[in-house]
């Protein structure tokens, strides 16, 4: 048995990944935490993370940007390695996890579903051959009336492969409505919609000269992410130092 300690375990993700591990032969989640302490898990719930002393083999997150220097902190501590998928974290915090990922392992991913992790490769193809060709990029996403990061974590990766594999070239535009001009050859536009319960849609348009190729990705439950995010657990346990993404839990599955 995996033992997992689920960070933010009272809120909708955690409570996604509560029942995808009770479903579970392989994992368990041996404690949560959550500054809400609300309900019966059938787990203990630390509300404070520096009081939880269960020994774990890894710890998922799906909690809040806030919470995450914490985390980082207790991992660091107890040397258990970390599955971070909380989204809308600052530049010092991502270089952090770089750091802390020469001690123990770490996985990042801002989306833990097979398909988007596909589609992440799928567009840099795309980008290689279509930007060049003068074709515009930009990223719409929507999410529900909850989400309180934007744009997301994920259509800010989405918008990294595309740079990335463009020689890094691109500036990010997320606001058109104090600029008068015509859009730059060099941006990748982003725009966030959020409203009602839309679990999460990327969209990646290419709109050149006459012709337009839209790249998406639709998530209709949050399941999704809740299974990535357990696979990914199963994959770091036990692994080395070290930074990891879902492409390495995708490769090692193939
Ligand atoms: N990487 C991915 O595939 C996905 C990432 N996310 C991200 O995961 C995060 C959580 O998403 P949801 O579950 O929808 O949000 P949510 O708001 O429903 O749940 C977050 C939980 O974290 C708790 N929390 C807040 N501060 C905390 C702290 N200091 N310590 C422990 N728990 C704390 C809250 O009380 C709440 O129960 C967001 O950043 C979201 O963008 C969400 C879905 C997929
Ligand atoms: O907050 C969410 O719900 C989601 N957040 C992630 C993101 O910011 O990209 C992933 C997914 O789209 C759902």
């Amino acid at each position: 048995m995996i033992r997992i300690i689920m960070n933010g375990c009272n809120g909708k993700m955690g409570q996604v990944i509560s029942q995808i591990v009770r479903d579970d032969g392989e994992t368990e989640i041996v404690a949560g935490i959550d500054i809400v302490d609300c309900r019966d898990n059938g787990y203990p719930v630390f509300t404070d993370i520096t009081k939880c002393d269960v020994e774990a083999d890894v710890i998922i997150d799906f909690s809040s940007a806030k919470a995450v220097d914490t985390l980082l902190d207790y991992c660091e501590e107890k040397k258990i390695p970390a599955v971070v998928c909380t989204t809308g974290l600052s530049a010092e915090q991502t270089a952090r996890i770089g750091e802390l990922s020469g001690k123990i392992p770490v996985l990042r991913s801002a989306n833990m579903s097979l398909g988007v992790n596909v589609l992440l490769k799928l567009l840099q193809d795309a980008a290689k051959v279509l930007a060049p060709a003068g074709f515009d990029m930009e990223i719409v996403e929507k999410h529900h009336k909850h989400k309180v990061d934007a744009p997301s974590g994920t259509a800010l990766v989405m918008a990294d492969s595309l740079n990335e594999a463009l020689g890094n070239e691109y500036t990010y535009t997320y606001d058109r409505s104090q600029v008068r001009q015509e859009r730059d050859p060099r941006e990748i536009g982003i725009s966030a919609v959020r409203g009602g319960n839309i679990v999460g849609e990327h969209e990646v348009i290419f709109a050149g000269v006459d012709e337009v190729i839209e790249f998406k990705h639709t998530a209709y439950s949050k399941a999704i992410f809740g299974n990535g995010a357990v696979q990914a657990a199963k994959f770091l346990a036990g692994k080395p130092a070290g930074f990891y993404n879902m492409s390495d839990v995708i490769a090692s599955q193939c």
